[in-house]
């Protein structure tokens, strides 16, 4: 089977084929943990079902829970991948995707949890979730993670206090600031958001996971563990792509962030996007988020509104100043949401232009797309076991919409464009480096820079 894709160069999708790898791990382990949560989740609001549905909610928590039960019970002993049955929009994308995987692996075996990419199943089980969810209103909509994501929030509540009163001081000075000060700024947000991918559910398997120590002062502990840190080129490829403005001054027409997880990440992204803005080094700011609850914590439409008026309400000076100001940007069109199905789907990015053509086209009218953490790296990479001094333009395969930049901390072991060693002077010095979290990467992709 190996060699079926190692075709071109291109090394295997890291799989639970390989016992003992993380991606067995996870899918013996994490996943199960994952799924009984959720299950725990429905079960515990039967009450609140019953009370706003009635009878009906009582038999649909029931349904959902068998359903996730035999979920459950088909992951942990490696049974085949079934098709999608709810008749969503993206049901047959999910399908067709099915029967690629099946045509890859031949007719001797059958597409199953531990035979197959960790990628694709690991999506596949976040999306069999929601079909159960779809297929038994009236609680099709209930979001099963949303109790740890505002818990996230508000347990980072001291964090996003600080960051809010660090960004209103950057304000009050912001006309006065030299390019050098503002580039300083820059560098700091970054990294900030850069660590706030600390913040996700998934490989914490749901438990708390929020930021209890000041996310500026941390930053120079921090430091040592960001091993690839191109955050100059990723400075100079937005002043690069700068216009001079009606007033005179320059800017970026636009970056877009591909947001990762709700919580104190959010609100990371959210401060660094308004800094963009109120520097006026960019004019536009478009955030992609997912279209229903994915791998836990990440971001959804109703995630990201409910974040910006829960800062808006807070009853502190800069935490309501910034949420006012971004309710602000979202009426002016400053800043913009979308929630594309790509982004729910199991597709490395190299398949983005043929597979989504409206998402490709949308992203390459930006300056600079910002992707945050680790399962964008994962998609970006195509989760494939490559070595880790390859180049990260080589990795991306053809997915070039526009200057990339990967802000992601590393819990999966897929990592390239390393320097020569230092893979393995990783691996002698702490051998969870790839998986543990505790390390990062601020990577750009540049065309300029081939
Ligand atoms: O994308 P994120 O939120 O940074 O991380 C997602 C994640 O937690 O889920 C997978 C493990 O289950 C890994 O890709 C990664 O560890
Ligand atoms: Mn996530």
């Amino acid at each position: 089977m190996a060699a079926v894709q190692a075709v071109q160069g291109v090394p295997p999708s890291l799989s639970a084929k390989v016992t003992g790898s993380f991606a067995y791990l996870t899918i013996r382990d994490r996943l199960p943990t994952i799924l009984t949560k959720v299950i725990d989740t429905i079960h515990r609001n039967k009450n609140s079902f019953f009370e706003e549905y009635g009878e009906e909610g009582i038999s649909s928590e029931k349904q959902a829970i068998s359903l996730l039960s035999k979920l459950r019970n088909e992951l942990q002993t490696d049974k085949p991948l079934l098709l999608l049955t709810d008749g969503l929009q993206d049901a047959e994308s999910w399908n067709q995707y099915l029967q690629r995987q099946q045509r890859l692996l031949g007719d001797q075996y059958t597409v199953s949890w531990f035979n197959s990419p960790w990628l694709y199943v690991e999506c596949y089980m976040y999306r069999k979730i929601q079909e159960a969810l779809v297929l038994n209103p009236p609680i099709s909509n209930f979001d099963v993670y949303k109790e740890g994501k505002t818990q996230s929030f508000f347990e980072s509540q001291q964090a996003v206090i600080t960051l809010c009163t660090y960004l209103a001081d950057i304000h009050k000075n912001m006309e006065k600031l030299s390019k050098n000060q503002l580039f300083e700024f820059f560098t700091k947000l970054l990294q900030v958001s850069l660590w706030g991918n600390k913040c996700d559910l998934s490989i914490s398997a749901g438990k708390e996971n929020s930021q209890k120590t000041s996310p500026i002062d941390s930053l120079n502990s921090l430091q040592p563990f960001i091993l690839v840190d191109d955050s100059n080129m990723v400075w100079s490829a937005l002043s690069s792509s700068q216009r001079l403005e009606e007033s005179g001054k320059n800017a970026a027409e636009r970056v877009d962030i591909v947001l990762d997880n709700a919580g104190f990440e959010l609100v990371t992204d959210l401060v660094l996007a308004d800094f963009l803005v109120s520097s006026g080094l960019v004019r536009q700011v478009h955030f992609h988020g997912k279209c229903f609850p994915w791998f836990v914590s990440d971001v959804t439409a109703g995630d990201f509104q409910w974040t910006i008026w829960q800062t808006m309400a807070a009853n502190h000076r800069w935490m309501s100043k910034s949420g006012a100001q971004w309710q602000r940007y979202l009426k002016e069109g400053v800043w913009c949401y979308h929630d594309h199905p790509f982004w729910t789907q199991p597709h490395e990015f190299c398949d983005m232009a043929a597979d989504a053509p409206d998402l490709y086209a949308t992203l390459q009218e930006a300056d600079l797309v910002v992707f945050k953490g680790d399962l964008n790296y994962r998609k970006l990479t195509g989760d494939r076991d490559w070595d880790h001094t390859v180049d990260f333009s080589t990795a991306l395969r053809g997915f070039r919409p526009a200057p990339l930049c990967s802000l992601r901390t590393l819990k999966a072991n897929v990592q390239v464009g390393l320097q020569p060693g230092q893979g393995e002077k990783l691996t002698s010095l702490d051998p969870n480096w790839m998986t543990s979290g505790k390390y990062a990467i601020i990577q750009l992709y540049s065309p300029k820079s081939e």
